[in-house]
């Protein structure tokens, strides 16, 4: 069966932070390796490899470039202006722990000593492209003009460089040795950033040219992603939020404020939740949020769930909060507490029910309120239009729960709203005896919530497991749900 992974991008997301997450959660090196190998592209090395962070012990992935395609991304100076975009002077602030020793042996800090693995590419290629370079702060036009590879190449003095748009792109990956159903990650991903770029710089898909992501390290980036996703078999990916930091950033185009367009882009297309937290600095890279915005399935993690692996990868960038990001691979428990309480079809069971009259708040708090409470917990969220005293129109806000949230579910009602008082009551009710199943049907593995009732079983096909089938497959819920329904009938009488 399929995996479900879970980002917790409390640190934002980037594309190595990404890969070195699933590394770390169990892909085979010399597999990762060997696919990379087959991409049309070289002028670098490849370096997997383990290094202390906040005193802990994590996954490092890094695409070193070799002097032709120096990358500056990961030096803070030029990120945040302290030197001359100009110059291009290579000065590489490495995190403190982080160390070469496929160059001399010995890192800067030489007490906390690791291996790399490598990937050594074959002789430098024939287009000349390079990952950070700066143009200062004007704007410059890339014309239509083509160059070796069908990509766009240009020169600022010593450095030469390739642009390569969403085609180019596309067809690297599709040249290389990548299972398809990498490939079509790998080009989910780069559609994405492809949009974003298109919007924030007024052009099409068609005709807008990457600047960093297109370059050779994002592309590795992008298709280690996709060739880990593949072999980890996942299917399903929660991603709760992304928090960011804010500020101004230096990237090619200047300086960008934090958010970078690419990233809101990204965020406004896809639904992703964006968190806005005090850091200083740029935590959720383009190639990290398409990551995100490609592969999510859900926003909602589980009520409950069992962890099976968790992979923790090291960001390049050095700030208040550690650049970690953790990936985990779930699996939802259901909740069978109370059918397990007792044996007969039926059980008595106790429920919480939080309500409050609201006149004077807006329906975009109303609507924030909702969605925190379904967030931590409230089995149901409801409104209901009520004309309360001196004929004001208004909202009974009714919220049903478990005991352990109530405390947590107000203190959201009273942060979230303009109540000043809440109504609680412990409601005795009567629920039917149920368990999950996974039914095998012909569109696959199904969930379906099994209830014994006196006269018999009754079968409820679940919600997000069918609308899966019908996203996947282009089908209607009303076809899907009824053929699934049939057929759970079907085995039913079978065994009975
Ligand atoms: O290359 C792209 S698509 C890009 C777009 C933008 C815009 O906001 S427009 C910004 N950047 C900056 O480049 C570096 C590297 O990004 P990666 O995703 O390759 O890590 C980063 O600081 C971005 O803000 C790139
Ligand atoms: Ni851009």
């Amino acid at each position: 069966m399929s995996n479900t992974l879970y980002l917790e991008c409390y640190s934002g997301i980037s594309g190595d932070m990404s890969v070195a997450a699933l590394i770390d959660l169990g892909v085979e090196k010399e597999m990762l390796v060997k696919a990379l190998k087959s991409l049309p592209l070289d002028g670098y090395e490849i370096q997997i490899s383990r290094k202390k962070k906040a005193g802990l012990d994590v996954c490092d992935f890094d695409v070193v470039l070799d002097a032709a395609h120096e990358n500056h991304d990961h030096d803070m100076a030029y990120l945040y202006g302290k030197e001359q975009p100009e110059m291009h002077v290579h000065v590489h602030q490495h995190d403190a722990d982080h160390e070469h020793m496929h160059h001399s042996g010995q890192g800067e800090n030489s007490a906390c000593p690791h291996s790399h693995e490598h990937l050594h590419s074959p002789e430098d290629e024939t287009g000349h492209d390079h990952h950070e370079h700066v143009h200062g702060t004007q704007d410059h036009n890339h014309g239509t003009q083509d160059h070796e590879h069908g990509t766009h190449a240009h020169t600022h003095g010593a450095h030469d460089h390739v642009h390569r748009g969403l085609a180019d792109v596309t067809k690297i990956i599709n040249g290389s040795g990548l299972t398809e159903r990498a490939k079509n990650i790998a080009i989910r991903i780069f559609t994405v950033l492809g949009e974003a770029e298109a919007k924030a710089h007024g052009e099409t898909l068609e005709s807008v040219h990457f600047h960093e992501v297109g370059a050779v390290d994002s592309i590795v980036d992008i298709a280690a992603i996709a060739v880990c996703m593949d072999a980890l078999d996942i299917e399903d990916v929660i991603v709760p939020e992304l928090c960011e930091g804010k500020g101004f950033v230096r990237c090619q185009h200047g300086v960008l404020p934090v958010p970078v367009p690419a990233v809101a882009n990204i965020v406004t297309a896809n639904g992703l939740r964006l968190h806005i937290t005090d850091m200083q600095g740029e935590m959720v890279t383009p190639t990290g949020a398409a990551f995100a915005a490609a592969v999510k399935t859900s926003d909602v993690l589980p009520e409950e769930f069992a962890i099976k692996k968790i992979g923790i990868g090291a960001g390049k960038r050095e700030y208040e909060r550690p650049s970690l990001l953790r990936a985990m691979l779930i699996e939802p428990i259901e909740n069978t507490k109370q059918s397990d309480a007792d044996s007969s079809s039926d059980v008595a069971d106790y429920i919480y029910k939080l309500e409050s009259n609201i006149d004077d708040c807006t329906g975009e708090m109303l609507g924030l309120a909702m969605e925190k409470l379904f967030e931590a917990g409230a089995r149901d969220v409801s409104y209901m239009p009520v004309f309360m005293k001196k004929n004001r129109p208004a909202y009974q806000l009714n919220v049903i729960c478990s005991e352990k949230d109530v405390s947590a579910l107000e203190q959201i009602i009273f942060e979230e709203t303009t109540t000043i008082g809440i109504r609680r009551v412990r409601m005795e009710r009567t629920i039917l005896k149920r368990e999950m199943a996974l039914v095998q049907t012909s569109f696959g593995e199904v969930r379906v919530k099994v209830c014994d009732f006196d006269s018999g079983t009754r079968c409820y096909p679940e919600y997000e497991s069918v609308a899966k089938i019908c996203r996947q497959r282009n089908l209607s819920y009303r076809d899907v749900y009824m053929a699934v329904h049939r057929e759970c009938e079907a085995l039913q009488r079978r065994n009975v």
